[in-house]
């Protein structure tokens, strides 16, 4: 039987990979969701609220979650799909093996799912850990004998400084679907994106890699196979609405996602979707 041996986290089954060139990583066994990367540097990377609770049913509020097989409301299920809130299991490295800096979890069909989404499937979230960087690689395939479509998403919560402080580079000119605009279709400026308030865009086919810049310091961000990107910040009046997040903590991240959302992908029986979400921290500050 293949198994890794699960750590607590915060009282939540949980994977960590780790080594001390590259620093280290926990991943929930519950959403196959990442919460931590701390970088060589002991800097954690990833934002986690300290008011959502782990191992519940809600979803978790940070970290990596996986939005599997529905992006938000488009479509009949609860938001994001039900991915994240499903429990996962570990599948590499096999029993006996180190699990150092690699891990692969994976979701496949259960009474739950097939009870809210009626097809068989196998997805799995590869994350490995090197130094500086943090890949996540999704996988999608149709275990079963007719074809489905599906929308995904890698819903990272990078850690930030101040919102004020943040700025996005990479997406210049190219149109948006603005979600805080009900879906308004908006024209690209020549502008790096350099959110103060709430924000909610799908850049469709954006373009890569992605810079963002924090008063954490530079990061290069990279996805291969996803289409489209998400940016997200809920704003200050968005932070206090919601019960999951301190109220002032829209300053503590900001969301930039690896996404499949435009043209939800048709997959054929036996056919694989991939896509991978790759974190490089460029430059830490010094002070
Ligand atoms: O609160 P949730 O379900 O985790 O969603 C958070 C946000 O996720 C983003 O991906 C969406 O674009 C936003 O519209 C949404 O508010």
């Amino acid at each position: 039987m293949i198994h890794c041996t699960p750590i607590t986290f915060q009282g939540a089954e949980a994977i960590r990979l780790h080594s001390p060139e590259a620093g280290s990583a926990v991943i929930l066994l519950q959403g196959g969701q990442v919460v931590s990367w701390i970088d060589p540097a002991g800097q954690e990377r990833l934002y986690l609220s300290p008011l959502s609770p782990l191992g519940g049913e809600q979803p978790v509020r940070g970290g990596v979650p996986v939005v599997f097989p529905q992006f938000s409301l488009r479509g009949p299920l609860v938001r994001h799909g039900f991915a994240r809130t499903q429990p996962w299991r570990c599948v590499a490295p096999q029993d006996g093996q180190e699990a150092a800096t690699m891990a692969t979890l994976a979701l496949s069909e259960s009474d739950a799912t097939l009870a809210l989404w009626p097809h068989l499937f196998h997805c799995t979230l590869q994350v490995t850990l090197t130094p500086w960087q943090l890949e996540m690689r999704f996988t999608a395939n149709n275990t079963g004998t007719v074809p489905w479509h599906f929308c995904a998403a890698l819903h990272t919560y990078l850690a930030a400084g101040p919102l004020n402080s943040v700025e996005l580079d990479g997406l210049q000119n190219l149109a948006y679907e603005d979600t805080l605009q009900a879906g308004l279709l908006v024209h690209g400026t020549n502008a790096t994106v350099q959110p103060r308030d709430a924000i909610d865009r799908i850049y469709f086919n954006a373009r890569q890699p992605l810079t963002l810049t924090t008063a954490m310091g530079e990061m290069a961000l990279t996805q291969h196979g996803w289409p489209d990107t998400v940016v997200w910040n809920p704003g200050p009046d968005g932070a206090s609405a919601m019960v999951d997040l301190p109220d002032t903590d829209h300053d503590r991240f900001m969301c930039v996602e690896a996404a499949l959302i435009g043209e939800p992908h048709l997959l054929a029986p036996g056919a694989l979707w991939q896509g991978t979400q790759t974190l490089r921290a460029l430059h830490v500050p010094t002070t």
